[in-house]
């Protein structure tokens, strides 16, 4: 690990019991919200991005969408929300999924992923693997491709790679 991003990692803040007892959640809120810490993990994922010859950036609701836009930018391209229900006006593909704390549902945005595109999917927290899984379901769906998948943070004992297997999936911090 690169002795900025070390530095930075000090700011994931970790709260015990939420969103339910018995889960210590990362939040990477204080994280994003530091100019320094920000600019870091932006960096590297966009790196990432660069390696993996991607042409579009797949960011998953919330915090996903924070760091997506800003690897988009830094890429020179543009960016795919893909969101929690009801928020859509315009639904191409719906994935339901199971979280370490209960289950959830993606959409992808209709009219966002030509065919073929090469998508850098990204988000703050790979756990179970299940949203970053329905995440790439919706690329391929649209029959584009997920060249990468690029987080933040893994948690290892929640062992998402296993969902993952085959994929180039990138953590800038395990724990
Ligand atoms: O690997 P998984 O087990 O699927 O968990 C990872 C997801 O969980 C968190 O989001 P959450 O669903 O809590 O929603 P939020 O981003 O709206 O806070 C986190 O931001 C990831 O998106
Ligand atoms: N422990 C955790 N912290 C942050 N995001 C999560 N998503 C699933 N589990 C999580």
């Amino acid at each position: 690990m690169s002795s900025e991003l070390e530095r930075v990692s000090g700011l994931i803040r970790e709260v015990e019991d939420f969103p339910q007892p018995g889960v210590l959640f990362r939040d990477l809120s204080p994280l994003l919200a530091d100019a320094e810490g920000f600019r870091v993990v932006v960096e590297e994922m966009a790196a990432h991005g660069t390696e993996a010859d991607v042409d579009v950036v797949v960011g998953i609701e919330a915090r996903g969408f924070l760091l997506g836009a800003a690897v988009a930018l830094r890429l020179g391209l543009g960016v795919v929300g893909v969101r929690k229900p009801g928020k859509l006006p315009a639904v191409a593909h719906r994935v339901d999924y199971a979280l370490e704390y209960g289950t959830a549902t993606l959409e992808l945005p209709e009219g966002t992923l030509r065919r073929g595109a090469r998508a850098l999917v990204v988000d703050d927290v790979l756990a179970t693997g299940g949203t970053v899984e329905a995440a790439c379901s919706l690329v391929e769906h649209a029959e584009a491709e997920v060249s990468a998948v690029s987080v933040v943070m893994e948690l290892a004992a929640l062992n998402g790679r296993r969902r993952l297997a085959g994929r180039k999936v990138r953590s800038l911090l395990t724990v």
